[in-house]
């Protein structure tokens, strides 16, 4: 069972940069998997996952390390979604001679329980050979380049776990650089993530999910029959969970303008056993059809649907608009933050709000969300759309975990504190290490914001 955690207090990017940019580095000590209610049930899952942290834990102490079993939780109030934690970390973990760096974005997935592979090996210390214990280093200041040899300074790499090389200095950098696979079975990491085996489960039984965006599904709170908008919507993660929870009936439609992850979203939901889901590449932006005269306008069916985007106005019961955004949530993130990046966002955000407020029905429900904490991104756009938009009104974002209006930040000069507290933003806590020590803290930084547009 989940113990509940207290009333949190949450910091704000605007609070302290610099504690953010410590949180963005460390991994969240739990993993959370989003449980397919139309292929399975997460009871069974919970089993599966129980059973395979009990088996690492066996092959550990026949190692040599003795660990405790992570523990395993499935949420009180979400049944689809399971948690585990981590492997122990009181004692350090050795560091060796021989030196693996590579690149930040595989030195983050190590962090999260995965094995090295080719792709993000940059360098090797010299003599390294296959079959070498090796240290894994992760070049967070960017400085080397594929193939190098030396050892970088402390203040440029970040220890990221130990492990046994596969492949020697020819494999890895080989000339016409097709090299694939493991390049570093990864032993242990600095994290105590467990890395659990490929073939665990069936392909699409469960998904890995961060806590935050189940949330976001559960406050869309859609409805079988409903007819649903997910308007930026690869590779998937939301629009999948919303079939399951309409049961498979209704429609969902899914657009996003990148063709690759809508190719992936198509294969994830084939995967998934979902039969509600048209996607189509397109430009949300655009996705409001110009008027056209009265009498041909048949968009109330569902052929209309299917034909795709654009669409009529006030078409839809409910839109998700989990837009794009500058990603400062995501954790572990070893990149250092691009200030001109993050302040790109917002105009892009308020177009496509724009867009969800026409294809909004009278009475529909519209779900903004976004994976990051700065204010412009979140409680900005929310100011933007309640002065813009005076049909909408700001409802709760329920179910809650953090309640915004504890928050005495830079979000309390542009929101009331009425509109605070609807708006849930999981954001670094100040609160003690035991709370931050709980599954539905120590996750990604996430911002939901619900409102209604009046009939
Ligand atoms: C935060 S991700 C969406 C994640 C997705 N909702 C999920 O849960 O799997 C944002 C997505 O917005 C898409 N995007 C960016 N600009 C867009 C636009 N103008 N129209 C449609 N999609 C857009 C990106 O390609 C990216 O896939």
């Amino acid at each position: 069972m989940l113990p509940a955690p207290s009333e949190n207090r949450g910091l704000s990017f605007e609070d302290d940069f610099s504690k953010l940019l410590v949180w963005r580095r460390r991994t969240p000590k739990f993993t959370t998997f989003r449980v397919n209610s139309l292929t399975t049930n997460p009871v069974h899952f919970l089993e599966i996952l129980k059973q395979s942290l009990a088996k690492l834990a066996e092959d550990r102490s026949q190692a040599g390390t003795i660990s405790a079993i992570p523990p395993v939780w499935q949420h009180p109030k979400f049944p689809e979604a399971v948690a585990f934690g981590c492997w122990d970390r009181s004692e350090d973990l050795p560091r060796h001679d021989s030196e693996v760096i590579v690149d930040r974005a595989c030195g983050a997935a190590v962090l999260r329980g995965a094995h090295v592979f080719v792709p993000g090996v940059i360098g090797l210390l010299p003599g390294a050979r296959e079959g070498d214990i090796v240290s894994i280093y992760a070049d967070i200041c960017g400085v080397s380049k594929r193939g190098w040899t030396q050892k970088l300074n402390e203040k440029s790499r970040m220890f990221v776990g130990n492990g046994v090389l596969l492949m020697d200095r020819k494999q890895i950098f080989c000339e016409n650089g097709f090299s694939r696979g493991i390049a570093v079975l990864v032993t242990d990491n600095e994290s105590g993530c467990p890395s659990l085996p490929e073939n665990l489960f069936e392909p699409g039984m469960a998904i890995m999910q961060n806590l935050p965006s189940i949330v976001c599904g559960r406050v869309v709170d859609p409805q079988p029959g409903e007819i649903i908008l997910d308007m930026c919507a690869a590779p998937g993660n939301k629009t999948t969970h919303l079939s399951a929870l309409m049961n498979n009936e209704g429609a969902i439609i899914a657009l996003d303008r990148s063709a690759s992850r809508i190719s992936k979203l198509r294969q994830v939901c084939l995967e998934m056993s979902v039969r509600n889901v048209a996607a189509f590449v397109f430009d949300s932006v655009k996705a409001v059809k110009i008027e056209q005269a009265s009498g041909s306008d048949d968009d109330c069916n569902h052929s209309s649907l299917e034909r795709g985007p654009p669409f009529s106005p006030c078409l839809f019961d409910r839109i998700l608009l989990d837009a794009p955004c500058s990603g400062l949530g995501q954790r572990p993130k070893l990149e250092e933050i691009d200030m001109k990046h993050v302040a790109s966002f917002p105009p892009l955000q308020k177009k496509l709000f724009k867009t969800a407020v026409s294809l909004l029905k009278p009475g529909g429900i519209l779900v903004y969300s976004t994976c990051t904490v700065t204010v412009e991104e979140n409680e900005g756009v929310v100011r933007w759309a309640l002065d813009h938009f005076s049909s909408l009104t700001l409802l709760p974002a329920e179910p809650r975990f953090f309640n915004s209006a504890l928050n005495k930040s830079a979000s309390s000069n542009i929101l009331s504190s009425t509109e605070l507290s609807c708006i849930q933003k999981f954001v670094p806590s100040v609160d003690t290490d035991e709370e931050n020590n709980h599954c539905e803290r120590d996750t990604i930084g996430f911002f939901i914001a619900r409102f209604q547009k009046q009939t």
